[in-house]
């Protein structure tokens, strides 16, 4: 295994991709390549954009970590250049050694950077804005089981209000499993447990009591299962008054396969708005309120940044302030918040969370290796439990830092 410099007697060793057999390996070495292949298929791609992609998958298997391609000379304002300056600077270590030895935060950003680059989506060019992944999203939209999820939510009027939230709160949650990235090489994901290995539901309720004209941030993760759940609960909380304005922070472009932007947003609420019924009230509630500034689609650069929410610029810090709770959604902003490392899982969230500019509540599945807050109970059961319970998407969390 390659020193590890970043590990002082005060921080966790960072997550890195060295170690054969580990979950951030498998990612590198299993799915990606998986990933340039589906991205192929889908697309009647050209000659240059497959070379491109053949370059790729051979660098990420047996090469180095390369560069972005210089810009194109010959244009005037290359849109594809947008972002060189900032990729130079923090790829500079890591150019020219094996992808493997790069921070795992980083590794990955870094691929679908480099992916958007190979199938020309930065352009100039046809094929700018052409999201690789809106085939795999919009399926997935499609699919019959949203038709019966969005059935279900016929029976919200008549349900109580504490039992609505929890369920729309759990929804919200689990729908973080459906996460195209993860499923690229879990075709059958294991069966889900229902009980949390940490909840601190009750600590949100009371961050966000009814009437006291509070702001959430959410910060989305994936499209279609998740977004539909988590554009549900923000209906709810504008609703029910448990914020009087929200704003929902997307990517601002293609990222992780299904990572929502904008357009995913407008997709979802289409999907809502054409479903009769209870659904089709929570669309149009949700049309009304972009209308009307209660809710807010936002975006930044730094959502697609390989760098945990330490490092979070000025501005959006600024932005993120204003609001009475940031709700974190998924598996890579709670490894963004915490720091990607392997730190003992029972440092408190609570410390590693101080830095960020508002009370958080992470709703994540456990996707990944990283994990803090739990209760040495907690810990044991799951260690004796003998099941891959950090990265198979079978267990959740709901933490909260005031
Ligand atoms: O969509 P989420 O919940 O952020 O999960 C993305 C996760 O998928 C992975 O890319 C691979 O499973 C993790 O590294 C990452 O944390």
């Amino acid at each position: 295994m390659a020193e590890n410099p970043s590990h002082t007697p005060h921080e966790a060793p960072v997550v890195l991709s060295d170690q054969p057999g580990s979950f951030a390996r498998e990612v590198l070495a299993k799915r990606h390549p998986a990933l340039i292949q589906r991205v192929r298929d889908a697309f009647p791609y050209s000659r240059r954009q497959h070379s491109a992609l053949d370059t790729l998958l051979d660098e990420i298997t047996n090469g180095v970590v390369e560069p972005l391609a210089p810009s194109d000379p010959s244009a005037p304002s290359d849109p594809s250049a947008h972002d060189h300056e900032q990729w130079a600077e923090w790829g500079r270590e890591y150019f020219g050694r094996p992808w493997f030895d790069a921070p795992f935060l980083w590794a990955e950003s870094y691929f679908y950077r480099r992916l958007l680059e190979a199938v020309e989506y930065f352009g100039p060019g046809p094929w700018q804005g052409v999201d690789p992944f809106a085939p795999f999203k919009q399926a997935e939209l499609r699919a019959p089981a949203v038709d019966e999820q969005l059935q279900a939510l016929n029976t919200l009027p008549s349900t109580p209000a504490h039992e609505r939230a929890t369920a729309l709160l759990h929804a919200s949650l689990w729908g973080n499993r459906a996460d195209l990235g993860f499923r690229v090489t879990e075709e059958n994901p294991g069966t889900a447990t229902h009980d949390l290995v940490a909840d601190d539901a009750s600590t949100l309720w009371h961050l966000l009591p009814t009437g006291a004209g509070s702001t959430v941030a959410v910060v989305a993760d994936n499209s279609g299962q998740e977004l539909l759940p988590d554009l549900i609960l923000i209906d709810h909380l504008l609703t029910h008054h448990h914020a009087t304005r929200v704003t929902l922070h997307v990517k601002p472009h293609p990222y992780y396969v299904s990572d929502a932007m904008t357009a995913d947003v407008i997709d979802s609420l289409h999907r809502l708005t054409h479903a009769p019924g209870e659904p089709g009230a929570i669309g149009d509630r949700l049309r009304t309120a972009i209308a009307t500034d209660h809710l807010e689609i936002r975006t930044h650069p730094f959502f697609c940044a390989p760098l945990p929410y330490t490092d979070m610029p000025p501005d959006l810090r600024e932005e993120l302030s204003t609001a009475t709770l940031t709700i974190l959604k998924g598996d890579l902003n709670y490894r963004r918040l915490v720091g990607d490392r392997l730190w003992d899982p029972t440092t408190p969230f609570a410390d590693l969370s101080a830095h960020f500019p508002t009370p958080v509540a992470a709703l994540r599945t456990l996707k990944s290796d990283v994990i803090t807050g739990l209760d040495q109970k907690t810990l044991d059961t799951l260690e004796r439990s003998g099941s891959a319970w950090r990265t198979s998407g079978t267990h959740a969390l709901i933490q909260v830092r005031r």
